[in-house]
């Protein structure tokens, strides 16, 4: 297993027992309480790594992934949507090519 699918499996777990907790303690029993602010952040994450990427600012899209990857673990919680159900979405696309399934779709 590679090292990030290690600490991805770490922080899914950390996120689950965070369930129920007091959201005046945890940003993350915060997130879990509220699927809408979830995606919200997730939003704000997602556009911060896009400008991370383009000032070409290596360290800064190394951590803004970081918080997008925390923030989708965490609004996938939130909403009841298991880290197996989107594994199985990646699965049936493997081998799959993106450029000939997008010309599919193209009329
Ligand atoms: N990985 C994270 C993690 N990444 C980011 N964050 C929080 O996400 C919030 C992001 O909100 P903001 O964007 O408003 O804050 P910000 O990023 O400081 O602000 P900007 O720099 O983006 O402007 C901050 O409070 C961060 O602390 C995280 N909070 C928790 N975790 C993990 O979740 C575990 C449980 O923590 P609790 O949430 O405290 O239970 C922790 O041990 C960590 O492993």
């Amino acid at each position: 297993m590679s090292r990030l699918s290690e600490v991805l499996d770490r922080l899914a777990a950390t996120i689950e027992a965070r369930r129920g907790a007091d959201p005046s303690e945890s940003w993350t029993a915060k997130l879990l309480a509220d699927p809408t602010l979830a995606a919200k952040k997730l939003g704000e994450e997602a556009v911060e790594t896009v400008l991370a990427a383009a000032l070409k600012d290596r360290d800064a899209l190394a951590a803004e992934s970081a918080d997008v990857l925390y923030h989708l673990l965490a609004l996938l919680a939130a909403s009841g949507v298991s880290l197996d159900e989107v594994a199985a979405k990646l699965e049936a696309r493997e081998g799959r090519s993106g450029v000939a399934e997008k010309a599919s779709r193209t009329p």
